[in-house]
């Protein structure tokens, strides 16, 4: 199964190109950049990594990603995912990155854009490897912050594929942002966002009638809701639910518990993703070895799932039909 599982192409439409900061890299950068960090080593900094909620993971998130100064340290980060992703049989990576984290470190806009820009270029050309670029806003900062972002990132309007929403979920309702998704609209960009992971199902709903979101990012409390499960189910609204991080948030004690079986039985569009994979212990594959585990899904329950990836994922149509192709030969 777990050569089945790496040869599958699979695309990940759920990573925070910051939560793939591995502590080595975090390290590395540090020193070069004379960044301080409040860990004696490479081990100190893993043990950090037992977190009780999203906040307590989010904390330590946006503090190791102020070792990111340079657009070099965006393309290196982004490279070294991107080669891991590759080895482990992703074909392409939708990948969200928070400009409000960086800005409010100083860094001009142009340094994370840029900087991904380049290593999506590269991967492209070097690995084959296909990639989206999700701008996402904060949503425990002021909405009013959120459209300043969008309206400063006109210059690269032309290079992101969609808007997103991330952050601590809970008292932060999709409805806050309401007119910033609206003007993305406006714009002519896709948009996605982060519900009901910690937050209620009517966040997802939410979602999906004020900011007209073709994904949910995670959507695991849809269970809760017959009625919304039938909607998400009848407008084949794509759920980018991400296992390891569900379990190492502490959603579900343990990953037998996460609805993924019910939900797939209800007909509702699910992908398996990673989220923050340097923090959550594994990348896509792991994700999908572990629901192999959990679950005990066949081969035909994968190539499923694989296939929800491609049919949602941010990409050129050609390129679609070209892996939807080497899907079909797995078949
Ligand atoms: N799992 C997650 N939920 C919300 N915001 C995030 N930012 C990075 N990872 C996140
Ligand atoms: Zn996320």
């Amino acid at each position: 199964m777990r050569d089945f599982l790496t040869r599958l192409p699979k695309a990940e439409l759920h990573l925070h190109i910051e939560g793939t900061l591995e502590p080595e890299l975090m390290f590395e950068l540090a020193e070069r950049n004379r960044v301080r960090l409040p860990y004696a080593d490479v081990e100190a900094v893993r043990r950090a990594y037992d977190f009780d909620d999203l906040q307590s993971f989010l904390d330590l998130y946006y503090q190791g990603m102020g070792v990111l100064q340079r657009r070099e340290d965006f393309h290196e980060l982004a490279m070294a995912y991107f080669r891991r992703a590759h080895a482990e049989g992703v074909v392409h990576v939708d990948l969200h990155f928070d400009p409000q984290a960086h800005l409010a470190r100083g860094l001009p806009l142009a340094v994370p854009v840029e900087g991904l820009y380049r290593a999506m270029r590269d991967a492209e050309r070097e690995l084959g490897l296909s990639t989206g670029l999700i701008l996402a806003f904060l949503r425990d900062r002021p909405a009013e912050e959120a459209m300043d972002v969008l309206e400063a990132a006109s210059p690269y309007w032309e290079l992101i594929d969609a808007v997103g929403l991330d952050s601590a979920e809970m008292g932060h309702p999709p409805s806050k942002f309401e007119a910033v998704f609206r003007r993305a609209k406006e714009l002519g960009l896709p948009r996605v966002a982060h519900a009901g992971e910690e937050g209620p199902p009517a966040y997802i709903r939410e979602a999906l009638d004020l900011l007209e979101v073709c994904r949910i990012d995670h959507g695991v409390r849809a269970i809760e809701d017959p009625e919304l499960m039938r909607r998400l189910a009848a407008e084949r609204i794509p759920l980018t639910v991400c296992p390891l991080s569900n379990l190492r948030l502490r959603v579900v004690r343990e990953l037998g518990e996460l609805p993924l079986p019910r939900l797939l039985e209800a007909g509702l569009v699910l992908t398996l993703n990673s989220d923050d994979p340097a923090y959550f212990g594994g990348g896509v594959l792991d994700n999908y070895l572990a629901c192999q585990q959990a679950f005990g899904w066949d081969e035909a329950t994968f190539l499923g799932l694989a296939r929800n990836a491609l049919e949602a994922a941010f990409m050129p149509e050609p390129r679609r039909r070209e892996l939807l192709a080497r899907l079909d030969e797995m078949t």
